[in-house]
């Protein structure tokens, strides 16, 4: 609870940055040692210079830069802001020329745009290698691996469906075999009890609820009428998610053309969504608050003959701070008093599931797809959602790794890592988890301008298989479903995304899953990983952890994930193979370790220094990255408070956090518009002019379920008042206009 109120205001708050080392104690000799130790640590990371060089430096910038990681930040703000900038200065601006620093001179500082960005005269490097934390070694405890037998040797035959029914599995959806999850859940679902389902990422659920719910609609008599309206309902909490549940439904049905599939996910308007409301939807896929919004908003839905109600993803429609929505669903079907059935679908059914099957279900079946229960699948009925443990499966054929990189490094890391993927290898697919839509945003333009420069070109021709592509909540909904469409058919190329892409997604042949920022739960790791490797395909993952947050793999390891670590030198030796990233001096492969690693380092730093130049080109694009770092740290603060030990801002480096969004300082104000700082509400004294109080203290919950619903926004929830004011006006003049 204490760990919840702790919100930090960045601007007025003593930050810890790194711990402070008391060394009064030591004698003399033992400060020697202990010095020549850390240098020797550090010697790993920091680019190897001749003390003439360093001489030279110092010559010319008339400071020596400081080796001493800086140990806090001091009390009052502006100390703070001036000890930022004398660290940033110290540790991350020298002028040198890019590829000759034996020559280093003076430069007068000009705009970055007039020393010629890509021809790269000059530079103003950084120090990437530079005063960061020691990266500690990650080791993954050993786990019991919760293992699912993706499929049976059982066919669909089996299970007396329709011919018409099993014939498009097999010619239109190209399935045979059952999966486990299938193989327990239909008969089940067909008997006609309320099921709790979990099993893990790709394992196919969707046609589980699916096959049943067609299997009863088409077998209905009197033959089912568009004009009875929704029979299913099925609730998802994605827009992508819905389109694509309605996809599949649409397959499904093909033979039974006369019960009709649709969709309500905002993006669209109103009054068109309640025309063909109106025509009648007989199954019908909706995210909550698109539904919720045509229940109360258009009399257009009458409830009066659902049999079927699916909450897909059901763990998350509740972490949303959806419930109340739910409650007012429920309410809505449960006033027609007819029987219905109800099934809770997730690979994560874990906590808040109780809550939630005690409002909508009837002693229900728990299927729980896992190893070593006869044949992988273990059905109790009446055990209900307690039977369900904490231990998450993931797909057998996924390959978890880790990587350590310091907050500096991440920006170069990331781009190394995509550029091996895409550039030096073949057909690889990747997604990246991003933490804020403005994070996406600023990502996608900055490795476009700078990744997919082709070398050998003065125009801004793309180097052939990096493509980029994104996803996020605040993208219009025709642009987010061009992208999802896009993604899903490319062979090659990386999407960046937030979490809005984490859940239920199905996008063919995606190779590789990159958390370049650590996800809100171990939960939302299984569902991020689970976009590759599905239905028993190969795939890869890699999380991105800061030194100083490499408990979450121990986190992990509690619900039995294990992960292997992956080392950052060995992304960062990608760059040896890229030419436009070459270092001072002409690079022979035959050389000694030493000095492949000096390359490796020169070249990530020119590749930073790409960035940094891009970033600081013209005041929109600092803007942009100014606002993505923000948005970064706000998201940092989300965390909820059983995560905070491993994800506290306070550990954060605001100068090195600064560098991965390729900026060479921390800026000024970062933390006002960030949160609220409860020390600062506890000592304002009484009576105090109003406008001057802190915001209101939001709890760790109402902060994560504030952005993640900006996350999953349907349409309607989460807008601002005056733009629902707006709508309402809007909505009100269509409704007008249609009557
Ligand atoms: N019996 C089957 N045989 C072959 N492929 C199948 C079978 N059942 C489903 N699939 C395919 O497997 C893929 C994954 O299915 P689905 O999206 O339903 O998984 P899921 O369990 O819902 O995953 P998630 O937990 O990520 O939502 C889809 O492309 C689907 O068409």
């Amino acid at each position: 609870m204490a760990e919840d109120m702790l919100m930090l205001n960045i601007s007025s708050d003593p930050v810890t940055f790194h711990r402070k080392t008391d060394r009064s104690h030591l004698t003399s000799a033992e400060k020697w040692a202990q010095k020549k130790l850390q240098s020797k640590r550090k010697a790993v990371f920091e680019p190897q210079e001749s003390s003439a060089s360093k001489q030279r430096k110092i010559n010319q910038t008339g400071q020596q830069h400081t080796h001493k990681q800086k140990l806090q930040t001091p009390k009052s703000p502006s100390r703070r802001s001036n000890n930022r900038d004398t660290e940033e200065n110290g540790d991350q601006s020298e002028i040198t020329a890019a590829k000759s620093p034996s020559k280093v001179k003076t430069f007068p500082k000009k705009a970055p745009e007039e020393h010629g960005d890509h021809g790269r005269p000059f530079i103003k490097t950084s120090s990437l290698f530079r005063n960061n934390p020691e990266i500690p070694d990650v080791l993954s405890p050993a786990v019991n691996l919760v293992k699912e037998k993706v499929f049976t040797s059982n066919t669909f035959e089996e299970l007396n469906l329709h011919p018409h029914l099993v014939a498009t599995l097999h010619k239109v959806l190209n399935v045979t075999s059952m999966t486990s999850v299938q193989k327990q859940t239909i008969p089940v679902l067909i008997s006609g009890k309320d099921a709790v389902v979990r099993s893990q990422t790709g394992s196919g659920k969707t046609l589980a609820y699916g096959i049943p719910v067609v299997q009863f609609l088409q077998a209905m008599q009197p033959k089912v009428k568009r004009s009875d309206g929704p029979l299913a309902v099925v609730i998802v909490p994605t827009r992508e998610l819905a389109l694509q549940s309605f996809q599949m439904f649409q397959k499904l049905l093909k033979p039974f053309t006369w019960i009709v599939p649709g969709v309500l996910m905002g993006g669209e308007k109103r009054k068109a969504e309640k025309a063909r409301l109106r025509k009648g939807i007989n199954v019908l896929i909706s995210t909550p608050g698109r539904l919720v919004d045509h229940i109360k908003n258009t009399l257009s839905i009458a409830f009066s003959a659902v049999h079927w109600l699916i909450l897909d993803e059901a763990d998350r429609t509740l972490d949303l701070g959806f419930e109340k929505d739910l409650t007012l669903i429920l309410n809505a079907l449960n006033a027609t008093g007819l029987a219905r059935q109800n099934v809770l679908l997730s690979a994560t059914l874990t906590e808040g599931l109780s809550r939630l099957a005690s409002i909508s279900m009837k002693d229900p079946v728990s299927i729980h797809v896992s190893e070593g229960s006869g044949e992988t699948v273990e059905a109790c009925p009446q055990a209900g959602p307690q039977a369900l443990s904490d231990s998450y499966a993931v797909p057998e054929r996924l390959q978890q790794h880790v990587v350590v990189v310091p907050s500096k490094l991440h920006l170069v890391c990331l781009a190394a890592f995509i550029l091996t993927k895409c550039k030096f290898e073949k057909r690889q697919k990747l997604i990246v988890f991003i933490s804020s839509c403005e994070a996406v945003e600023f990502l996608l333009t900055l490795f476009t301008a700078v990744l997919c420069e082709n070398p050998n070109t003065t125009s801004t021709k793309r180097t052939s298989d990096l493509n980029f592509y994104r996803l996020h909540g605040n993208m219009r909904q025709e642009e987010r479903t061009e992208m999802f469409q896009e993604f899903s058919q490319c062979k090659t190329g990386v999407l960046l995304c937030t979490d809005v892409a984490a859940r239920g997604l199905d996008l063919p042949q995606v190779t590789w899953i990159i958390q370049y920022n650590p996800p809100f739960s171990a939960a939302e790791y299984v569902h991020r990983v689970g976009r590759t490797a599905r239905i028993g395909a190969q795939g890869s993952s890699l999380l991105f952890l800061t030194p100083s947050e490499t408990a979450f793999v121990d986190v992990l390891a509690n619900h039995n994930i294990s992960l292997s670590e992956m080392k950052m030198v060995d992304i960062l030796a990608t760059l040896i193979k890229d030419e436009r990233f070459k270092g001072r001096g002409k690079w022979d492969s035959k050389r000694s370790a030493a000095a492949f690693e000096q390359e490796v380092r020169e070249r990530a730093t020119v590749l930073q220094t790409d960035f940094e130049n891009y970033v600081h080109a013209n005041n929109e694009s600092l803007q942009t990255a100014k606002s993505a770092l923000q948005s970064f740290l706000r998201a940092y603060t989300t965390y909820p408070s059983s995560l905070k030990h491993v994800f506290h801002i306070r550990n954060l480096h605001l100068g090195h956090a600064a560098k991965s969004f390729g900026l060479r300082d921390a800026p000024q104000g970062l933390g006002s518009s960030i949160t609220t700082n409860p020390n600062n509400s506890k000592d304002s004294k009484k009576g105090k002019d109003k406008a001057k109080r802190p915001p209101k203290k939001l709890t760790s919950k109402e902060r994560v379920s504030n952005l993640m619903r900006s996350e999953y926004l349907s349409g309607i929830e989460g807008e601002s008042k005056s733009m629902k004011k707006r709508k309402k006006k809007k909505g009100q003049a269509e409704e007008e206009e249609s009557a």
